[in-house]
């Protein structure tokens, strides 16, 4: 595992905290990040927004070699793991996961987005909507993020006013194929890199704040499941000298309080301890609940105990699986899936909450029928499905299938079978 993306919500001063080093519930918080496609200028934007909104006492400044740090990230000049930072605006408290948009870092991406409310959607004016703009969006819609706010970027590179229009027009279209709202969607358009280098305020700073009031206004306070049994799908674990094992998470439902037992769930056997701490910017928490993006301190677990892919839940709320029904969607050619057809025991990867799996899909019906059966890309059809490791599932419970690098399918559980 690559250095903690975590360390940099950790800074030194944050804002949502009180005396005493409380986690302070002042304004409603919302989980947003950017995605898109790779080099159209998410960190830069990330940048560019904690720059505009520190001056306006909302934010400290990230600047874009704290953002993309690893040495690799650096040397590439891409991003490889997603990075958290924090702002607020004047409504709202964000916390943002800034993802990589290069294709072989899929994954990362998918981790980052399934913790998101929201999203903004960065396309470079240049380029237009390219491949990962494209899977950007079905993953992001897979994993649940159902409002987004488009953001064009380098207006400074185009001199071409039509150009830019075509972008929207495409952006638009695209929004709408994927199940997005694409006439509500707001796009804004400027130029991340003017405002991180403080000029050209028409396309720099005044399009950061114009693009911060209709994430504002457009992604809605999300309503969280706070009545359920707590859930957090475990993204990462670290150890902390002296402290014990801590492990991080967006909370997707419940609240769990200081002391309370919970359970770790998947891969293997389930483990009992109790919570002894929880952590939100490097702030203490009394609770952490749904929505929260929280570190959790476990009593008595070693690290190589804990692995993403597990869940951290209510005793007894959720069980681990390896069999089960799903109903699937198979993307066609165009957008973006396989261009041929499967043949039964097809062993893609699944991609569920934070982790991935291979399963074996066969055809409910078995016999020497199933055998010669064919699915083809644009199918919509049901499957038996077998893990290689047991993963904590449930029905109604959305994933995404890929292949060679690309996602091929999105599929829906309908039936737990083992
Ligand atoms: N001209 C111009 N260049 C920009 C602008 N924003 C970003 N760039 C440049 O575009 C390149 C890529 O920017 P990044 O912010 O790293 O892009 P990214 O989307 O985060 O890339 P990945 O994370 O690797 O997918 C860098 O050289 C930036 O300086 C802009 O508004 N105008
Ligand atoms: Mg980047």
């Amino acid at each position: 595992m690559t250095a903690p993306s975590r360390i940099i919500t950790f800074a030194r001063r944050t804002m949502a905290t009180e005396a005493g080093g409380k986690f302070a519930r002042g304004k409603p918080h919302v989980n947003i990040g950017t995605i898109g496609h790779v080099d159209h200028g998410k960190t830069t934007l990330t940048a560019a927004i904690t720059k505009t909104l520190a001056t306006k006492g909302g934010a400290e400044f990230m600047d874009y070699n704290q953002i993309d740090k690893a040495p690799e990230e650096k040397a590439r000049g891409i991003t490889i793991s997603t990075a958290h930072v924090e702002y607020e605006t004047d409504n709202r408290h964000y916390a943002h996961v800034d993802c990589p948009g290069h294709a072989d870092y899929i994954k990362n991406m998918i981790t980052g987005a399934a913790q998101m409310d929201g999203a903004i959607i960065v396309v470079s004016a240049t380029d237009g909507q390219m491949p990962q703009t494209r899977e950007h969006l079905l993953l992001a819609r897979q994993v649940g993020v159902q409002n987004l706010v488009v953001f064009i970027n380098k207006v400074d590179a185009v001199d071409d006013e039509e150009m830019l229009e075509l972008v929207e027009m495409e952006m638009r279209d695209l929004l709408g194929e994927y199940g997005f709202d694409g006439e509500a969607t707001p796009i804004v358009k400027g130029s991340a890199l003017a405002a991180l280098e403080g000029r050209d305020p028409a396309i720099g700073e005044n399009a950061i704040m114009e693009l911060m009031a209709a994430v504002d206004s457009h992604i809605p306070t999300p309503v969280r499941d706070l009545d359920k049994p707590f859930l957090m799908p475990i993204e990462d674990v670290f150890s902390i000298s002296g402290r014990g094992t801590v492990a991080t998470g967006r909370v997707e439902r419940g609240v769990v309080t200081k002391g309370q037992e919970v359970e770790i769930v998947g891969l293997g056997s389930t483990l009992k301890t109790t919570l002894t701490g929880v952590e939100m910017f490097r702030k203490e928490l009394d609770r952490g609940e749904a929505g929260d993006n929280m570190g959790a301190l476990l009593r008595g677990v070693k690290r190589e105990q804990i692995r993403r892919g597990q869940v951290l839940c209510a005793p007894g709320s959720i069980k681990s699986h390896t069999k089960f029904k799903a109903q699937f969607y198979i993307l066609t050619k165009e957008e973006g899936g396989r261009h041929t057809p499967f043949v039964n025991n097809y062993r893609p990867q699944m991609f569920i909450r934070t982790t991935d799996v291979t399963v074996a899909l066969t055809h409910p019906e078995g016999g020497e029928d199933a055998e010669h059966k064919l699915v083809m890309p644009g199918d919509n059809i049901e499957m038996n499905c077998e893990l290689v490791h047991d993963i904590a599932l449930e029905e109604g419970q959305r994933f995404t299938i890929r292949e060679g690098g690309k996602t091929v399918g999105t599929g829906l559980i309908t039936e737990i079978i083992a």
